[in-house]
């Protein structure tokens, strides 16, 4: 597999060219600002509203989506996915001239058919893998955010090198740059977020959480057990892998890890990962959230709402109350 690094890409290939990001929210603000420092001619497209408020606030140049796509020489749509299509038919099409470069953070849109762009312009995708706030916080460390580069179209011959120089821009460079394709990066992202990061994850710890508080214990104990302690058993996995972890938990909770773990995620798990991969390859995941958004997400807003009003977000927010870490006064 191709990596990219710092030395394999040059902002020079964005010299003396606009830049618009789209949006100004979790990836939105973290790129632009990144770009910005990286000395990049960076504009913000964004209807009005606090994200707006925001980006004038961060001295960022903020023009309405139209008038900053009409502007701009590569065009990086950093709308909600449900959002795109729409944005993108009324206030970008229009703008989007030939030899421009059309660039998104996820690959949803393009993939499912719901963005189709002329050919006469390069389609391109560079996709941090991690959310937008860690982009820019990696970025003031010095560090950056592994990204991900695909080309969907070249028309102008230079798609994969204004890629590569907007993927330094924003520091992804800085630790390693991989290229996909967009179908890759979209199947792999769903699914991840789905059975794994976001979705698997929380409702791991829930089970855990709802097991513990159901057989009696206190809460609190739950909480700082299954959840509070989380970050700092990925964090040393995150650093060196499952051997770091093992290495520095007891040997107590090695071979409990290991002899217990398959048991929680065993064969269900294994098929369910299968049938949501399935969802996803087949286009039935994108169809129902792209439904979904057509009814104002009745089932978004009731689940979310279930998970705000569960015991675990009471009393994480008491204990976190507790500790001067997260005491923001
Ligand atoms: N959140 C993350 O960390 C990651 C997100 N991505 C991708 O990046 C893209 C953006 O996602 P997020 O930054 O999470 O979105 P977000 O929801 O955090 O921000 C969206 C921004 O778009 C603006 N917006 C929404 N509707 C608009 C409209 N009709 N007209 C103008 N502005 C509008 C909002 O005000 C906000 O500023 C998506 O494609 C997502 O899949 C990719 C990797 C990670
Ligand atoms: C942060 C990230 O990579 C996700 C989970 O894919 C997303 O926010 O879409
Ligand atoms: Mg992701
Ligand atoms: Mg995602």
């Amino acid at each position: 597999m191709e990596k990219y690094y710092e030395s394999d890409a040059d902002l020079g290939d964005l010299a003396g060219k606009t830049i618009a990001v789209i949006g100004y929210g979790s990836q939105g603000r973290g790129q632009a600002l990144n770009l910005k420092d990286s000395g990049l001619d960076v504009i913000i497209g964004i209807r009005p509203g606090k994200s707006r408020e925001q980006a004038e606030k961060d001295g960022l140049s903020v023009f309405d989506v139209s008038e900053a796509a009409r502007r701009a020489d590569v065009i990086q749509i950093l709308l909600p996915d449900e959002n795109q299509a729409q944005v993108y038919k009324n206030e970008i099409m229009p703008y989007l001239s030939e030899n421009k470069c059309l660039m998104f953070s996820h690959g949803f849109n393009i993939h499912y058919g719901q963005i189709i762009p002329p050919k006469d312009v390069d389609v391109v995708m560079v996709a941090p893998k991690g959310p937008g706030h860690m982009v820019r916080r990696t970025f003031e460390e010095g560090k950056g955010v592994p990204a991900l580069i695909a080309i969907e179209q070249d028309y102008t011959g230079n798609a994969k090198k204004i890629a590569l120089a907007y993927a330094k821009g924003i520091g992804g460079t800085r630790a390693v740059v991989l290229e996909t394709s967009f179908r890759e990066e979209t199947e792999t992202d769903l699914f991840g977020e789905q059975a794994v990061l976001c979705g698997g994850v929380t409702s791991l710890i829930k089970a855990g959480f709802e097991t513990l508080v159901g057989a009696g214990y206190a809460p609190e104990m739950a909480y700082l057990e299954v959840l509070h302690e989380m970050k700092l058993i990925v964090d040393l996995i995150y650093e060196g892998g499952f051997t770091n972890m093992r290495d520095s938990i007891s040997n107590t909770a090695q071979y409990g890890d290991i002899t217990r773990g398959p048991r929680v995620v065993g064969k269900e798990s294994y098929e369910a990962m299968d049938e949501i991969l399935c969802e996803i390859q087949t286009g039935e995941f994108a169809k129902e959230w792209i439904l979904e958004n057509m009814v104002n997400r009745p089932v978004f807003n009731a689940l979310t709402r279930s998970d705000e009003e569960h015991l675990i977000e009471e009393v994480g927010a008491e204990i976190r109350s507790m500790m001067p870490q997260f005491r923001k006064d």
